[in-house]
């Protein structure tokens, strides 16, 4: 008998338990993909090059989540960031997974419950239903110029743009944060611990075309100050309004959508929403989102009327806690309630 030659399949480069062959549910073609809804959001938009405080003050109360427009990062390197980063995940799953460990760009899969060096939490085998359906990179933007060394022409010019990209959001993050702090009256002396874009990070994802009937990400909110994200035209990302109202946010090509985390809801004394927010599974297209979250200084501590004294640090070794014991952020702010704030 000759031996079976393995030909290269595109499924090559997800991680195995993910590919079709591995999912007999998984039938990519039967139905026709839905039409997308032609009707536009109601996400809030604030123009960045005439930057309107009254604006963003609205945004952050009643929504946590704003679009970003004139942004100034040129389309074309919004496009080399899809591509490049289309073109690393197309590398075989095994050169990706060899970056498992690697700090300045660590590759995940299957779920987003990460340290804080970007490696997967334990937690023993996952089934299936608690599975995502993703891959990514988790970026330690301040080691990537100088720890990073890659030897694949791939990765090391994702690397490139990454880091052009990173160099621009946190222009951005500190100017919308600026304008922020100076709504909230928060004491000018407190903005470079309070938003620390040397502690910033971002993950790549790529969804893989998803046979369950499960969510992409399920709804949480961010740890950061503020996250920002750039998306695909494929679509699914959701954010929720009032207490259960979820909204899809339509992929505008060029845009950013920028959205509020649990740390400026805490300096903002619960004035401003760290909005909840998620992704659909797509059962037809892959979909790729680059996400950049920016933190306060690890030893900054936070004061607010709400919760008591913390720091990021405090902040971060809780919501490991949850991971380890229950796999997703759980309590998050709630560590640090003040009695009298209680509902
Ligand atoms: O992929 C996205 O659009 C959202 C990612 C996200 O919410 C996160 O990583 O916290
Ligand atoms: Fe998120």
């Amino acid at each position: 008998m000759s031996p079976s030659i393995h030909t290269p399949s595109y499924y090559d480069s997800y991680p195995p338990l993910l590919r079709p062959n591995n999912n007999p549910i998984h039938d990519l073609n039967q139905d026709p993909n839905p039409l997308p809804d032609p009707n536009p959001d109601p996400i809030p938009v604030i123009d960045f090059q005439n930057i309107d405080n009254d604006a963003i003050s609205e945004a952050c109360r009643n929504w946590g989540v704003f679009r970003l427009a004139n942004h100034g990062i040129p389309d074309a390197l919004l496009n080399q960031l899809h591509g490049r980063a289309e073109e690393a995940f197309s590398l075989p799953f095994d050169s990706k997974h060899a970056l498992k460990s690697c700090t300045a760009m660590a590759y995940f899969w299957g779920t987003p419950a990460l340290t804080p060096t970007g490696e997967t939490v334990e937690r023993g085998p996952t089934p299936p239903a608690d599975m995502k359906w993703f891959e990514g990179f988790n970026v330690l933007l301040n080691q990537l110029a100088q720890q990073l060394q890659v030897e694949d022409p791939v990765l090391d010019n994702f690397r490139l743009v990454l880091d052009e990209y990173g160099r621009h959001q946190s222009r951005l993050a500190t100017t919308i944060f600026k304008a922020m702090a100076e709504n909230l009256n928060l004491d000018q002396n407190l903005y470079e611990s309070y938003l620390s874009p040397s502690t910033a990070s971002m993950r790549i994802y790529r969804y893989l075309k998803c046979p369950l009937p499960v969510w992409g990400l399920n709804a949480h909110t961010d740890s950061t100050v503020l996250t920002v994200l750039t998306h695909d035209e494929v679509g699914g990302f959701q954010v929720c309004k009032g207490d259960d109202e979820w909204i899809d946010v339509k992929p505008i090509p060029n845009t950013l959508v920028l959205i509020l985390g649990d740390l400026i809801q805490a300096m903002s004394d619960d004035k401003y929403k760290s909005v909840k927010h998620r992704v659909k599974a797509n059962k037809y297209k892959e979909r790729i989102s680059v996400g950049y979250f920016v933190f306060s200084a690890v030893d900054a501590v936070i004061q607010s009327s709400m919760y008591k004294p913390f720091t990021y640090a405090d902040f971060r070794a809780g919501v490991q806690q949850d991971l380890k014991t229950l796999g997703y952020k759980k309590v998050g702010l709630g560590h640090f309630k003040l009695p009298h704030a209680s509902p």
